[in-house]
């Protein structure tokens, strides 16, 4: 568990000689095992906050445990060896193949070659990228989805408990970064890293935040569930930077399948398992009809999608 306690971040305004505050009386707790959004408009301190977690910038007041220890007391180098950090902009080093690139912490840790080597294609295999194919190329070979890919391997080769990422499918086309945010959720279900993820993209913090912190001027604005912010904002800011669609967004971001339940599809009208919930009720309303079947890729009822499933869900 992370744990911000009334952080802050002062800067100086050089033009001015003016004090202000980039992050201000911050206090959140980021959830073990989930992957918590760190949401809000530009220059709200989102990045401040993250890099002050793992120490690439100092805080002026306040404290942050992680597992109950107090981040200020560790040194950076060691803090970092259990943080894994991705960025926009991956740097990966480009005079290394995709294997290189994977094994460079363990191997900065010394750790067995053998063992680094075999760990270096599971961690490929998990993020969508064949190892016979891709270990062997350079990044100027690879894709902006595949480096990404490959960045997230590699924070992820030091199996760091906890992974802080900063826009990472901020620079891939929205085709791509479906796919991206898709292998990275499936990823998550299974490693159940402490993750903060950093976006300024309301749809992604929807879809991917177990729990999303939106800030506003250095300032925790509200703390929850999507479904909480969508469904409950707590001031007109929340409401007005989530948009009047924030429910359909939400919507879009997950399956029929995930809200399908068993039920009798009989004579229902047929959607596929993967369709997405906004899809889904746009047929409903086209079909006038409360509930349809769902169908999973063998052509088999899933089970059956309810108006009022989709009314719990929003
Ligand atoms: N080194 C610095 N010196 C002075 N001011 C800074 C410094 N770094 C950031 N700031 C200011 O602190 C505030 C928060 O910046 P931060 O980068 O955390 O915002 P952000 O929410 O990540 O924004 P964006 O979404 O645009 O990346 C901004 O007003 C920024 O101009």
């Amino acid at each position: 568990m992370i744990e911000l306690q009334n952080l802050e971040k002062r800067y100086t305004n050089p033009a001015t000689g003016q004090a202000f505050y980039a992050v201000k009386d911050l206090s959140i707790v980021f959830p073990d095992g989930e992957i918590t959004a760190l949401l809000g408009p530009s220059g709200c301190g989102k990045t401040t906050t993250l890099r002050m977690i793992n120490r690439l910038i100092e805080p002026t007041g306040g404290r942050m445990l992680i597992d109950g220890q107090d981040v200020m007391a560790q040194k950076p180098e060691m803090l970092r060896r259990h943080i894994g950090y991705v960025i926009q902009q991956i740097g990966l080093f480009p005079h290394l193949s995709v294997a290189q690139n994977v094994a460079t912490v363990p191997d900065l840790l010394g750790q067995n070659k053998a063992q680094t080597a075999k760990r270096v294609t599971e961690l490929l295999g998990l993020v969508g990228l064949e190892p016979g194919q891709f270990a062997g190329k350079y990044p100027h070979e690879l894709s902006g989805g595949q480096a990404q890919r490959v960045g997230v391997a590699r924070a992820l080769a030091a199996d760091p408990p906890v992974l802080l990422m900063d826009e990472p499918f901020g620079a891939l086309d929205p085709l791509a970064r479906d796919k991206v945010q898709d292998a990275f959720l499936e990823i998550q279900q299974r490693l159940k890293k402490t993750i903060v993820l950093v976006t300024h993209d309301i749809d992604e913090a929807l879809r991917m935040g177990d729990k999303v912190a939106l800030l506003r001027e250095g300032e925790l604005a509200q703390f929850g569930t999507p479904n909480d912010l969508v469904r409950r904002p707590e001031s007109e800011f929340v409401r007005q930077f989530l948009g009047e669609d924030a429910l359909l967004r939400q919507l879009a971001g997950l399956t029929a399948g995930q809200l399908a339940r068993p039920g009798d599809a009989t004579g229902l009208p047929q959607i596929s398992s993967k369709l997405n919930v906004r899809s889904a009720l746009s047929v409903m309303l086209g079909e006038r009809s409360e509930a349809l079947a769902v169908m999973d890729e063998g052509g088999q009822v899933q089970g059956v999608l309810t108006w009022q499933a989709l009314e719990e869900a929003g």
